[in-house]
């Protein structure tokens, strides 16, 4: 929970971050002087067109690459700065991830996936937060089921709960509904969401859904590796507003400002 930090301190916070793969004529500049704070105990979407750097900016945030240049912090913790074994345990205690493609361990049960990362890192169940979590993503009822007898919905709903038993200090989930229908969708998106409005979480999520984006408290757009848009309180209408204003403009034409009044990039 985050309640006895100020409101106004973010949760993680990038500055100048760099990220170019390779080198010499075939570099490419992933992440090209992003400067952005994530809130605190608020949903933050990022979008983008294929390539323009979103999942390089989740991994750079979530310690699963490392930035050319630049600082990434989490909770105070600058990553750049940690050892792979460091940041092993920030991934395992701190953080939670929910990717596309599930990852659930076919020949566990629903509730042994949900408390795998606890079992890893030897910490005790908190009972009564697991059952609120289980409560929480509606799967009470389907905790002895491996995977392959759980839909994609509530297998994506196990993930999240995975996601959120150890209470992390940020949620990182890429296209968490991008193999999900609309109906199991709309429920892994309506967890996230009251994961941040009941829980205290922070989420962090990638998406090329404007549906899926406006769920969350403010999204982020990427074009070329650089932050090009930012607004608060999305409705798909103004997602998508954005999206085509920016592909109007020109991504290394467009301020933040010209697509949103609402919010400057580093806003929480
Ligand atoms: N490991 C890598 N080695 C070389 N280039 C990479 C690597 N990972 C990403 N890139 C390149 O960096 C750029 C940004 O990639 P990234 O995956 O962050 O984009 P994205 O916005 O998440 O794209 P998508 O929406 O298609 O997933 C792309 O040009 C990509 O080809």
């Amino acid at each position: 929970m985050t309640a006895s930090r100020p409101a106004a301190s973010p949760i993680a916070s990038a500055r100048g971050l760099v990220k170019v793969y390779g080198g010499g004529d075939t570099a490419v500049r992933a992440l090209d002087g992003v400067d952005v704070d994530f809130g605190r105990g608020r949903m933050t979407a990022i979008m983008g067109p294929s390539g323009s750097g979103k999942s390089t900016l989740m991994h750079c945030m979530a310690g699963l690459d490392r930035p050319t240049s630049g600082s990434a912090v989490v909770e105070g913790e600058e990553i750049g700065r940690m050892n792979e074994r460091q940041l092993t345990k920030l991934r395992r205690t701190r953080l939670g991830f929910i990717f596309q493609a599930f990852n659930l361990v076919p020949t566990l049960t629903a509730l042994e996936n949900i408390t795998l990362p606890l079992d890893i890192a030897r910490t005790p169940v908190d009972r009564a937060h697991l059952d609120a979590v289980v409560q929480a993503v509606g799967l009470t009822d389907r905790l002895g089921h491996k995977p392959g007898e759980l839909s994609g919905g509530q297998q994506q709903r196990v993930a999240c709960a995975r996601a959120l038993v150890a209470r992390p200090a940020v949620v990182f989930a890429d296209e968490p509904t991008g193999n999900l229908d609309s109906t199991s969708s709309g429920e892994v998106l309506g967890f996230l969401r009251r994961s941040v409005e009941d829980l205290g979480q922070s989420v962090v999520m990638v998406t090329h859904d404007p549906t899926a984006a406006s769920y969350a408290h403010r999204v982020l757009f990427l074009a070329d590796g650089r932050l090009v848009g930012d607004i608060a309180d999305p409705t798909p209408e103004t997602v998508l507003a954005t999206l085509g204003s920016l592909r109007r403009t020109g991504p290394r034409h467009a301020a933040p400002a010209e697509a949103s009044p609402s919010s400057s990039p580093t806003a929480s």
